[in-house]
């Protein structure tokens, strides 16, 4: 069976596209077959990977959508691009944004991404869309069409009104579209624990959200080392295979393996 994981939070800059890629790669590492989805008009996930520029790409999720509305045969050999690192992964580009306008009259518009998800699904373990920093159509899609949202946290600030927003839009689609979506939980992203002050949050959540949503044991360290890694194109089990993110992202993998 496949796992459709949405790794979606839409305040920016929270760990969204390093956690896609290195869980990603993680659930690859353990044997998993793995396809990661960039659903995100910047393409960071598609730079992360190794190309270099995500907007030169011809065929990207934007097309594949495009394809899906207007009832086309789509291009699998050309869509599904191949990291030295045992994963699949979909690229996006600016095209997406241009999408996200020209949805709003397509009929069944929600339902998009779930139709083209539904012929690729046969061939994975794991699918992991890494969403962009906004709620709008295209993140509802994902959302429609995802088994559980993983959502990264920053611990550096208290993100307490941009994560009900957030909640209220996943219930939302629970209740409107995908009764089954489940919450896989929080992870938190550039954890400083010298700092009192990421004590003080990481308190404020688990008492908030602990027992409702659940928050991963695992916590992803601040460290240049996993901004480094998308420069590269690679992960950082390759970057810095010693290093306490690697680390921190092969313990997120176990536990994302236990929730299977
Ligand atoms: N553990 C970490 N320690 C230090 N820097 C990190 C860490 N994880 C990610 N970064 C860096 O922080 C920045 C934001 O990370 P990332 O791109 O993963 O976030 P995002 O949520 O996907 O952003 P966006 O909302 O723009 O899509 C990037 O420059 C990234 O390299
Ligand atoms: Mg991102």
């Amino acid at each position: 069976m496949c796992k459709v994981i949405a790794i979606a939070n839409q305040k920016g800059g929270v760990g969204k596209t390093t956690t896609t890629v290195n869980l990603g790669i993680g659930l690859a590492r353990k044997g998993k077959r793995v396809v990661l989805i960039d659903a995100d008009p910047q393409g960071s996930m598609t730079v992360s990977l190794g190309i270099d520029e995500p907007d030169k790409i011809e065929y990207s999720l934007a097309n594949v959508l495009m394809d899906v509305v207007n009832e086309e045969e789509i291009d699998y050999a050309k869509i599904i691009l191949k990291h030295e690192e045992n994963i699949d992964f979909i690229p996006a580009n600016i095209e997406l944004a241009g999408l996200e306008v020209s949805m709003v009259n397509v009929m069944s518009r929600e339902l998009v991404m779930k139709r083209f998800i539904s012929n690729i699904k046969e061939n994975y373990d794991y699918i992991l869309i890494d969403c962009m920093p906004s709620l709008g159509m295209i993140t509802i899609n994902v959302l429609v069409c995802a088994n559980s949202v993983l959502i990264p946290v920053q611990a550096s600030y208290l993100p307490v009104k941009g994560l009900q927003q957030l909640i209220k839009t996943i219930s939302r689609v629970r209740r409107q579209i995908n009764p089954e979506l489940k919450i896989e939980g929080m992870v938190m992203t550039m954890v400083d624990m010298r700092s009192n002050y990421t004590k003080d949050i990481l308190e404020a959540l688990e008492s908030t959200y602990g027992e409702t949503i659940g928050i991963f044991d695992s916590r992803i360290p601040m460290s240049v080392r996993a901004a480094e890694t998308s420069a590269e194109g690679k992960s950082i089990y390759i970057h810095d295979p010693r290093g306490k993110v690697a680390k921190s992202y092969e313990e997120l993998t176990e536990e994302v393996l236990v929730h299977e």
